[in-house]
């Protein structure tokens, strides 16, 4: 079984037991009192490379990262930084996040924010809604293509953006069949874990220039962007290289930099 698939088991487990304490019906009332999601599509749509920052504590590639005991303090970090997006991983066995997680950031910050999980059911779109998302990862790999053409339409009529996740070409025929917009390219291999930072430029190509792209994993500094944004990223999301650095504020701002660099800006 691969670590994907194990990840999906735990994912389901803890999903069948948060639906039967609180019933999709109890959410939905719950969702009614939420501001609507902000437009993440005009956020990452600015000029320049964008920068999405992730509060991750541990990864299966990795373990532990950082105890990070004050997400809230991470992301106001982050957003002083510049960030356009923060992303909140909210899965519990392998990556030690919680929507608890999730709705402390949100109070805490008004930058839009990512639910970062491993989405398999309409209820966990909800889940996101309440807890304070505006945009949700839909990971192709883990999904057949019923569930994620349903998935993006689900989210899109909730009025959150779904992040659309590939690792290949064939992923991208999938994501663009499903209608995404914006298309993130895992450097990660999901069944590995093995992170090859020329996935983007060998995938991106297949995307076309009216949607979103997106670099996520392996960003270790303004460097790492720089050559993203040479092979088209409009934006990157970054984890390791922030939680497990001194100083998340000055890093993010090191890479909202590079990206607001004039060369960058305009491509569009
Ligand atoms: O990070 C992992 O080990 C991992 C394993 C299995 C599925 C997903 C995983 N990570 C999620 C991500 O894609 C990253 O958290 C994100 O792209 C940031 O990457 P990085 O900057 O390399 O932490």
């Amino acid at each position: 079984m691969s670590v994907l698939d194990e990840i999906l088991d735990g994912v389901r487990d803890d999903l069948a037991a948060r639906q039967a304490q609180t019933p999709l019906e109890r959410l939905k009332e719950m969702a009614a009192a939420v501001p609507r999601p902000q437009d993440v599509v005009a956020a990452l749509r600015r000029p320049g490379v964008q920068v999405i920052a992730e509060v991750k504590r541990s990864s299966p590639s990795k373990g532990a990262l950082s105890a990070i005991a004050d997400p809230a303090a991470l992301a106001k970090d982050y957003a002083d930084g510049g960030a356009c997006l923060i992303s909140v991983l909210t899965e519990r066995r392998r990556f030690s996040g919680s929507l608890e997680d999730l709705a402390a950031v949100r109070a805490a910050v008004p930058t839009p924010l990512l639910r970062k999980d491993f989405v398999v059911s309409s209820y966990q779109l909800w889940e996101a809604l309440v807890h304070g998302a505006d945009a949700v990862l839909l990971i192709v790999a883990a999904l057949e293509q019923d569930a994620l053409v349903s998935l993006v339409e689900r989210a899109e009529s909730l009025g959150l953006t779904p992040l659309v996740e590939v690792h290949t070409e064939q992923e991208v025929e999938r994501a663009l069949a499903a209608g995404a917009t914006v298309i993130g390219v895992n450097a990660r291999d999901l069944t590995t874990l093995k992170v090859d930072r020329d996935t983007f430029a060998r995938v991106a190509p297949a995307i076309p220039d009216d949607r979103i792209k997106i670099a996520e994993s392996g960003v270790r500094g303004p460097h790492d962007l720089l050559a993203y944004a040479g092979s088209g990223a409009d934006a990157v999301l970054v984890g390791e290289s922030l939680v497990t650095g001194r100083h998340p504020r000055t890093a993010v701002a090191d890479l909202v930099t590079a990206g607001a660099h004039p060369a960058l800006r305009d491509r569009r």
